[in-house]
């Protein structure tokens, strides 16, 4: 970037295309907030969890999640995330939050709570680097880059079990079952289901390593905002 990036870019995709890591990476480099918007549905799934509810009563998750102190950084090297006070970092990432964010985030009163803080905590920002499920779609839909990350569904299990650090094969098939599970959710609901936005440029990250992915990511930003690749 010859001068300051000054813009909104927004990855979208399924679990385990590369979204975070790549997000951060940008981020850095073009010198933008980064928004985690999945760490939000996490921490508002731990809000839901801790208060007890009937993960059938919508309602009732709203209430939990409205009720709750849902904080989250913007910068791209710190990963803060608290919720009343209490530092939920690790705890967003394990596998009973995972296994419960689907159905949490589906609800869309709890859609509405989160969508008005992403797109306040993004007003303060003169750069930003968005990733989620609906940025490009819902969330931002004036984006200056729209980027929706795809790889195959194993490429997907492996690099999430590679994170995990695990290697049984069995473990690693259960892994893309989950993922599998969660991406059908999110794709399938009525509320901001996860697909690409109309204007979303599509990066296959299947035969790509991460750096290959950033760097594409940022010619398309310089070429967003009319400098030469
Ligand atoms: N292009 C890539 N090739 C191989 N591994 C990758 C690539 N992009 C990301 N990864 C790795 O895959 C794992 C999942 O990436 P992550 O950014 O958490 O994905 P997402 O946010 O989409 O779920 C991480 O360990 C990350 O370092
Ligand atoms: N903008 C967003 C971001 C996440 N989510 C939900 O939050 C879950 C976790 O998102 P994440 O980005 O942390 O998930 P991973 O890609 O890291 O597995 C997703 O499976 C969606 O159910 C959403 O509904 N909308």
């Amino acid at each position: 970037m010859s001068g300051q990036f000054r813009g909104q870019v927004t990855l979208d995709g399924p679990s385990g295309t590369g979204k975070s890591s790549v997000a951060r990476a940008v981020a850095t480099q073009l010198g933008a907030a980064y928004l985690d918007t999945g760490a939000m549905y996490r921490a508002a799934t731990v809000a839901v969890l801790d208060a007890g509810v009937d993960l059938s009563d919508a309602e009732a998750i709203a209430r939990a999640v409205s009720a709750a102190d849902i904080q989250v950084g913007t910068t791209a090297d710190a990963e803060l995330v608290t919720v009343d006070g209490v530092d939920v970092a690790e705890r967003i990432r394990g596998a009973e939050v995972t296994r419960t964010v689907s159905p949490v985030s589906a609800v869309p009163a709890v859609r509405r709570l989160l969508v008005d803080r992403q797109r306040a905590l993004v007003a303060e920002a003169h750069a930003v680097v968005v990733e989620g499920r609906d940025i490009g779609t819902v969330v931002l839909p004036d984006a200056t880059l729209k980027i929706y990350l795809t790889a195959a569904p194993e490429a997907r299990a492996e690099r999430r079990a590679g994170q995990l650090g695990v290697t049984d094969p069995g473990r690693i098939a259960e892994i893309a079952a989950d993922l599998r599970r969660r991406d059908e959710y999110d794709s399938s609901r009525a509320d901001s289901p996860l697909r690409p936005a109309a204007d979303a440029v599509v990066v296959d990250s299947t035969g790509l390593d991460r750096e290959a992915v950033v760097e594409r990511v940022l010619e398309l930003a310089r070429t967003a905002v009319g400098e030469p690749a």
